[in-house]
C-alpha cells in the first residue's frame, strides 16, 4: 500500500481488511496443504488395505486409480506447501510493513502532550511486540483456523459419504473438541491476554529507562535497585507466560484424550460398519486414517486460538496510539500561509490540563516583521507553553495565534513550520554525519552556507579538527560537548530559510564568553527575520528590541 491509501485507513482491523485478497489466498493454500496431506494418509491406508486383501487371493485390484492419487496428492502437497510459505510469508511481510509505516505515521499526528503520557519504551513495545502479534495473526492464528474448519467441514463430509454414522461419530468428537480446547486456552482470557501485553511493555519501558538512565543510576549507586525493579517485571512477564503455557499444554492433553476415545469409537463404528453394514475395509481403513490426520491438524488449534486473543489485545493497544484524535490537525482546507508577516497572541489562554489553573491567561504579543523580542520569567511560568502554541504542538483554548493576520489552526501545519526556525529546549542531535545534522532543515545549503555557519556558531575549528562537514557525530551528539551540541542544533535553526525564528534558551550549556560572543552576532544572523528568544540570561544592549516578562500567564515589560 502506498502512503496515501495508508493515511486512509483508520484503525488496524481496516488495515488488515485491506491485505484481505493474500490472507484468503494465503488460507486457501493452508486449506490445500492440509487436504492432501489428510487426502494422502486416508487413500495410503485404504489402498494398503486393499493390497493385503487381494495379496495371495485371486480377487482383481485397482491399482491404477489409487497409485495416481497417490502421485498427484503427494506434488499437490508439495507445492501448495511451497507456495504456502512463499504467499503467506509475503502477505505476513506486508502487513507488518504497512502495520509499522503506518502505526508510526499515525502516531506522530499526536501532539507531543498526547505522546507524552506514553513511554517511550511501551511505544517500541507497540511498534514491534504488538505489530509483531498482529502481523502473525494470518500465520498463526486466523490462518490456521480457517483452515482446520475447512479441512473439519471437507473431511466430515468424505466420512459420512463413506460410512455416515462414522461421520456423525467424528462430528460429535470434533463438535466437543471446538468446545473444550478453545474454552481451556482463549474463553474469558481478555484480561489476561491485555495484561500480558501491557506487561512486556512495561518491561521494555523499564529496560529503555535504564539504558537512558544508566549514568544517573550509577551515580546515585541506584543501578541495583533499578534491575530489581526490571527482575521483579520480568517475574511477572514469566508468571504470565508460564500460565499460557500452562493453559496450551492442558488443552492439549485435554484434545489427546477426546481424540484417543474418539478414535476408539470410530474403530468400533467402523469394524461394525465391515462386519454388519457392508462396508467395504479399504473404506474403513480410510476413514481411521483420515480421522487420524484430521486430529493430528486439529492439535494445533489450541495455539491458534492462544494466538488470536493475543493478537486481539495487541490490535486494542494499537488502535489506542494509532486511532486517538490528534490534539492539533490540519484543517479540510488549509489556507495559505503568507511568506511574511507579524505573529500575534490575541487574548491567549492555555492549560495544558482542562479545568486547570491556566499557565498563559489572556496574553497578548504582537512581533512586527523584523522585530526580535525576548521573553523571561520564572521557570515554571509559561515560556515554553508560549512556544509550544508558536509550533502547534497545541492550540489555545480561547483567543487565537495568528501570522500575518492568517489564524495558525487555518494553515496546514507542514506549511506553516516551513516558516519556522526553531531551537528547542532539548535539541536533538541526530546520528549522522555533521553535514545531516545542518541539512535536516536546509536540503538546499551548500557546504559554503554550511561553513559559513559553523563559524558564526563557533564550530568552526571544531569541524575542522573532527573531519569536516562529512565527519561522523554518534547518536544524541555522543561524540560532542553539551555546547557543542547546543551550538550545531541553533546552526540548523538558523541555516533555514524562514521569516521567524524562535529559540528556547539558546546560549543553554555554554560558557559565558561564548555565550555572550554568539548572542552579540546573532542579529548579524537574523538579517530581517523575526525573532522570539525565550531565555533566563542578560542580553548584550542591541539585540532585542523588547525584552518582556511572562508572569501570572501575561507578558509585563522587563
Ligand atoms: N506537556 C505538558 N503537559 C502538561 N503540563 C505541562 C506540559 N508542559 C509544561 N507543562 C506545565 O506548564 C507550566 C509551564 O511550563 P513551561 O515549560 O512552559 O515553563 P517555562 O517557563 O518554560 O519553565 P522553564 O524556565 O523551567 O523551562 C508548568 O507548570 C509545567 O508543569
Amino acid at each position: 500500500m502506498n502512503d496515501q491509501d495508508l493515511a486512509r485507513i483508520g484503525s488496524t482491523r481496516e488495515l488488515l481488511r485491506a491485505h484481505r485478497r493474500g490472507v484468503l489466498l494465503a488460507v486457501g493454500l493452508m486449506l490445500l496443504t492440509l487436504a492432501a496431506g489428510i487426502g494422502l494418509l486416508g487413500l495410503s491406508g485404504g489402498f494398503l488395505t486393499a493390497a493385503a486383501l487381494t495379496y495371495g487371493t485371486l480377487g482383481s485390484f485397482n491399482f491404477f486409480s489409487p497409485s495416481a492419487g497417490i502421485r498427484g496428492l503427494t506434488l499437490a502437497r508439495i507445492v501448495s506447501r511451497y507456495l504456502e510459505k512463499l504467499l503467506g510469508h509475503d502477505t505476513m511481510l506486508r502487513i507488518a510493513r504497512d502495520l509499522r509505516s503506518w502505526f508510526f505515521a499515525r502516531a506522530l499526528r499526536l501532539s507531543p502532550a498526547q505522546l507524552g503520557r506514553l513511554r517511550t519504551g511501551d511505544l517500541l513495545a507497540r511498534l514491534l511486540d504488538d505489530i509483531d502479534a498482529v502481523d502473525g495473526l494470518l500465520l498463526r492464528a486466523t490462518g490456521p483456523l480457517l483452515a482446520l474448519l475447512g479441512i473439519g467441514l471437507l473431511g466430515l463430509g468424505v466420512v459420512a459419504w463413506l460410512h455416515p454414522p462414522s461421520g456423525v461419530w467424528l462430528a460429535l468428537v470434533a463438535g466437543a473438541l471446538a468446545l473444550v480446547v478453545p474454552a481451556r486456552v482463549a474463553w474469558r482470557r481478555e484480561a489476561v491476554e491485555a495484561e500480558r501485553a501491557q506487561r512486556r511493555g512495561a518491561l521494555r519501558a523499564r529496560l529503555h529507562e535504564l539504558y537512558e538512565g544508566r549514568n544517573d543510576l550509577a551515580a546515585l549507586d541506584a543501578t541495583a535497585a533499578w534491575l530489581a525493579r526490571v527482575a521483579d517485571d520480568a517475574d511477572e512477564v514469566a508468571r504470565i507466560e508460564r500460565a499460557r503455557r500452562g493453559r496450551l499444554a492442558d488443552a492439549q492433553v485435554l484434545h489427546g484424550g477426546i481424540a484417543a476415545v474418539g478414535l476408539l469409537g470410530l474403530l468400533w463404528s467402523v469394524a461394525t460398519g465391515v462386519t454388519t453394514a457392508g462396508l467395504p475395509a479399504p473404506h474403513a481403513a480410510a476413514i481411521f486414517f483420515i480421522a487420524i490426520g484430521l486430529f493430528e491438524a486439529w492439535a494445533g488449534a489450541g495455539l491458534a486460538w492462544q494466538a488470536l486473543r493475543a493478537a486481539r489485545a495487541s490490535i486494542t493497544r494499537l488502535d489506542a496510539v494509532a486511532g486517538a484524535a490528534p490534539a492539533v490537525a490540519d484543517p479540510p482546507e488549509p489556507v495559505p500561509v503568507p511568506e511574511r508577516g507579524a505573529l500575534r497572541f490575541e487574548d491567549v489562554t492555555f492549560a495544558w490540563t482542562p479545568g486547570a489553573p491556566p499557565v498563559l491567561d489572556g496574553l497578548a504579543l504582537t512581533i512586527a516583521p523584523g522585530e526580535r523580542v525576548a521573553i523571561s520569567g520564572d521557570s515554571g511560568a509559561g515560556k515554553s507553553t508560549l512556544s509550544a502554541l508558536v509550533l502547534r504542538s497545541a492550540d489555545a483554548q480561547s483567543g487565537r495565534v495568528t501570522w500575518g493576520g492568517v489564524d495558525l489552526r487555518a494553515m496546514a501545519q507542514a506549511d506553516w513550520y516551513a516558516r519556522i526556525g526553531w531551537l528547542p529546549q532539548n535539541a536533538p542531535i541526530f546520528a549522522g554525519r555533521v553535514r545531516d545534522n545542518l541539512g535536516f532543515g536546509a536540503p538546499h545549503a551548500d557546504d559554503a552556507a554550511m561553513w559559513a555557519m559553523l563559524a558564526q556558531v563557533r564550530l568552526r575549528a571544531w569541524a575542522e579538527r573532527i573531519g569536516g562537514l562529512d565527519a561522523w557525530i554518534g547518536e544524541s551528539g555522543a561524540t560532542m560537548s553539551a555546547g557543542q551540541a547546543r551550538r550545531l542544533a541553533l546552526a540548523r535553526a538558523l541555516l533555514r530559510d524562514a521569516p521567524l525564528i524562535v529559540l528556547d534558551e539558546p546560549t543553554e550549556g555554554l560558557d559565558h564568553d561564548t555565550a555572550d560572543g554568539l548572542l552579540r552576532e546573532l542579529p548579524d544572523l537574523l538579517v530581517g527575520r523575526s525573532l522570539l528568544l525565550i531565555t533566563h540570561g542578560t542580553l548584550p544592549p542591541g539585540l532585542v528590541d523588547r525584552h518582556l516578562w511572562l508572569r501570572d500567564g501575561r507578558l509585563h515589560d522587563a
